[in-house]
């Protein structure tokens, strides 16, 4: 028997929740697909704590599922959403929040949505270097080709690039003093930390005032109606994971890694800090995988190939998508027109990605 996105959906649907409905009573269950073998849905979820309550459902349904003849591997991703919009304050409703990024955090009850915001997405690493901002501002855009509605929050405190990357500059407006408003740049709405300082200033926050200036970014910026917002985050695991995880409701993390075991060992910790501040990841991405050699079309793969694909097989975690080295995704990163905006092999495996993601009902 072929087993079709039907056979799997039946096959799970008398399995009892927490609140005693089953699976099929509820709508939790969205973007399954059946392919090629294996088995890829998304369980929607309230919050951190009614993911827990639901593992042993998402273990009920994987071991069904693997049980059907055909299918080989079952992949299932919890998110959680950030919630719907919320009116934003008016001027005289409460004190005017301050525009000096970098004040202490206000008090609040757990992780905030963000106001229009339907999906967060941070955007991590292990290891400095490995194309973290560069995957996230061509995902961007080729999610805004994708027709989504797409945010950058660029969160590297330390070494801010989204400006760069997305060819921008100047200081946000703050029309009423009170909002900030973000800028725009090829169909994507973004903001970075880095356009908030005077230029050379150096960052020396730690641990409170960098909340603060996360919350502040989160929801002092008129984000507007957005499908996803990504934030690139700082490489490896400080501060500002830790404040983000704890501040805002981000709906799931993608790892980005090169494929040498260096930065795979590196990788695995991103991920198991994730696990422990109970933010699903929702996948891992090789970037710098092929080299395609401009002149001679020789493909070499410098930094090993395979390694990221193997490592998410081996934590049971979905593999995303390979992006190549190339040396036009650099210039394109450095000249503020991201690769993604052209239509060659990069911009169609960022498009690819995209679309995994926009299937996968995070975006
Ligand atoms: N696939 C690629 N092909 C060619 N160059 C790339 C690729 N990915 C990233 N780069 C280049 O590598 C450098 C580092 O990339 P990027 O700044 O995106 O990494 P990062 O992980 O965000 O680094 P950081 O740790 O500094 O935040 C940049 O010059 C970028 O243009």
């Amino acid at each position: 028997m072929t087993v079709t996105r039907e056979v799997a959906l039946g096959e799970i649907s008398d399995i009892l929740l927490p609140n005693g409905k089953t699976l099929g009573e509820t709508d939790i269950v969205r973007a399954m697909t059946v392919e090629a073998g294996t088995v890829r849905f998304v369980l929607e979820v309230a919050d951190a704590d009614a993911a827990r309550a639901l593992a042993p459902v998402e273990a009920e349904a994987r071991r069904r599922l693997q049980a059907l003849e055909g299918v080989e591997t079952v992949r299932i991703v919890m998110t959680a959403p950030a919630g719907r919009p919320e009116p934003a304050k008016t001027s005289g409703e409460g004190a005017a929040p301050s525009l000096k990024v970098g004040r202490h955090p206000t008090a609040q009850a757990g992780p905030q949505p963000v106001p229009g915001v339907r999906h967060i997405i941070a955007i991590g690493s292990g290891k400095g270097g490995v194309g973290k901002s560069t995957v996230t501002s061509n995902l961007a855009v080729a999610l805004a080709k994708a027709g989504r509605r797409v945010g950058v929050l660029d969160a590297d405190i330390y070494g801010p690039s989204q400006p760069r990357m997305l060819g921008v500059s100047g200081r946000p407006a703050s029309p009423d003093g009170q909002r900030i408003e973000p800028m725009h740049a090829h169909g994507v709405t973004m903001m970075s930390i880095g356009l908030m300082l005077k230029e050379g200033e150096a960052v020396v926050w730690r641990g409170p005032m960098l909340m603060g200036a996360l919350q502040q970014l989160l929801q002092q910026v008129n984000w507007g109606e957005l499908d996803v917002l990504l934030i690139d985050l700082p490489p490896g695991t400080g501060d500002v994971q830790l404040s983000l995880c704890q501040k805002a409701a981000v709906s799931g993390a993608l790892i980005v890694s090169t494929p040498q075991d260096v930065a795979l060992l590196d990788a695995r910790r991103a991920i198991d800090m994730f696990n422990k501040l109970k933010t699903p990841v929702l996948g891992l991405i090789e970037n710098m995988s092929t080299y395609v050699c401009p002149s001679c079309g020789h493909e070499a793969h410098l930094f090993g190939h395979g390694g990221v694909a193997a490592e998410a097989q081996a934590l049971g975690l979905p593999f995303l998508g390979e992006l190549p080295l190339q040396l036009d995704v650099r210039l394109a990163g450095d000249s503020g027109r991201p690769v993604a905006l052209g239509d060659g092999p990069a911009a169609q495996a960022y498009a690819r990605l995209a679309e995994r993601m926009v299937q996968g009902g995070v975006a």
